[in-house]
């Protein structure tokens, strides 16, 4: 157990034990941005359901063309009602949405005709199907348009509610527990004694596990003994579905989290060659997942980011997929050599090379404000200016 995983068999560990936590839900469509769709959605209709114009001008058929014709227009169509047949060899006036009438196959937009009395004439010969938006140019029947574990986005509400969709099925918010540890912590509006900080990473972790769209259940502060941190998991674990904590993991004699698990749970894994987040511990406790993140303010976040992040979008029902990334070039040398993965704070430069955050100390998180995602440097690997890293800009996150 004391030696350490790779980045690479954690994260496969982790992914491999989570298991969906929550239930199925109907909610309305308009209270369901940031929810987990639980069953596919398959069109049931065409959108747009008929053939209509994309512009506002005139309806004919592309063959009836000819240079300088006095078409009679013989019926408008505004949007929004129903076009009759278009009679033979005449244009129909049209407008943008309008459903195209039978008989045309193009739309010439009213910039380019040329009113005579009550006829219209067009100069240049149209295209057939020009400016028509064809039925189910969006969307087809019997075409699944969002698959169950996508997030719902605003995007997703506009869709959904141009299929005439009011209700959709969600997985109910995961419940999330939060537990942070250590004598010397105490809450932000206290005043600071002699060898006293803030807490940072309770707030913290409540606010990213809130941004991910899970619901905080509780969050309770332990002090550093195994009876405060038994007390505290026992009473999270009747509420919650997963319980993260940070701090209390590491080899000290005040670090009792791991201790405390192995007492009332299974631990899975223990220390992770990364950097930073070393000694992340992964547990189950009476069925319930538990991931204890290291108590260094950039470990908590790198390890939420990297292993918590992954665990509830399992536990929710979304799917499994690591964050966004692209190849980025090194806008520094480093040439110590690198024993754990690391996650350094970057920002790209203007010349669109990645720079380190002089800052990389575990323990500070200003670094992290000011830098705009991680650059993933493999273990045993150099970095070199000019070679290209993975980037995860935090958005993807
Ligand atoms: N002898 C060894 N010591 C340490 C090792 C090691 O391998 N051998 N690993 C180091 C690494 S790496 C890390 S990371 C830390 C992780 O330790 P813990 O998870 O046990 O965390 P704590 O000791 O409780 O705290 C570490 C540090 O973070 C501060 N902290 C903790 N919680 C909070 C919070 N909620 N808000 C703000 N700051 C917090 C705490 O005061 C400590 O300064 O262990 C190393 N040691
Ligand atoms: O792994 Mo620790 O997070 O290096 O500071």
């Amino acid at each position: 157990m004391s030696t350490m995983l790779t980045f690479e068999d954690a994260l496969q560990e982790i992914k491999q034990s989570a298991t969906l936590r929550v239930v199925p839900q109907t909610i309305a469509l308009s209270n369901a941005a940031g929810r987990v769709l639980a069953k596919d959605i398959v069109a049931d209709i065409f959108v747009p359901p008929h053939d209509n114009s994309a512009m506002d001008g005139y309806a004919l058929a592309s063959g009836d063309w000819q240079a300088d014709k006095a078409f009679t227009i013989s019926q408008r169509v505004p949007a929004g009602q129903s076009a009759q047949p278009l009679v033979p060899g005449t244009c129909a006036r049209i407008f943008t949405g309008a459903n195209i009438p039978s008989g045309a196959d193009t739309v010439i937009m009213q910039e380019d005709a040329k009113c005579v009395d009550d006829h219209v004439a067009f100069a240049h010969p149209p295209k057939k199907g020009d400016n028509i938006r064809p039925k189910g140019q969006d969307m087809q029947a019997g075409q699944t348009v969002i698959k169950a574990g996508e997030k719902i986005s605003p995007m997703h509400i506009g869709l959904l509610s141009s299929l005439g969709i009011t209700n959709i099925t969600v997985y109910k918010p995961l419940r999330v527990g939060i537990l942070t540890t250590g004598d010397e912590l105490i809450p932000a509006g206290e005043t600071l004694k002699a060898g006293q900080i803030y807490n940072s990473n309770g707030p913290m972790l409540k606010a990213l596990v809130t941004q991910a769209g899970h619901q905080v259940e509780q969050c309770l502060h332990a002090a550093d003994s195994p009876e405060d941190t038994e007390a505290a998991l026992k009473t999270l674990l009747q509420s919650c579905d997963v319980i993260l904590s940070s701090g209390g993991v590491s080899v000290g004699e005040e670090d009792h989290v791991k201790g405390v698990l192995e007492k009332l749970g299974t631990v899975h894994l223990w220390k992770i060659a990364i950097k930073p987040g070393k000694p992340l511990v992964h547990a189950t406790l009476e069925g319930i997942p538990f991931l204890g993140l290291p108590g260094n303010p950039s470990s908590t976040l790198v390890t939420y980011h990297w292993f918590a992040r992954l665990l509830l979008s399992i536990c929710s029902g979304q799917k499994a997929e690591l964050p966004p990334s692209y190849l980025v070039d090194a806008g520094f040398n480093r040439t110590n050599p690198i024993q754990r993965d690391e996650f350094l704070r970057v920002f790209i430069g203007q010349d669109g090379l990645a720079y380190a955050h002089p800052q990389q100390s575990s323990g500070a998180l200003l670094a992290a404000c000011e830098s705009q995602g991680y650059l993933h440097v493999k273990a045993n690997t150099q970095i070199e200016y000019g070679c290209s890293y993975s980037f995860y800009p935090f958005s993807g996150f």
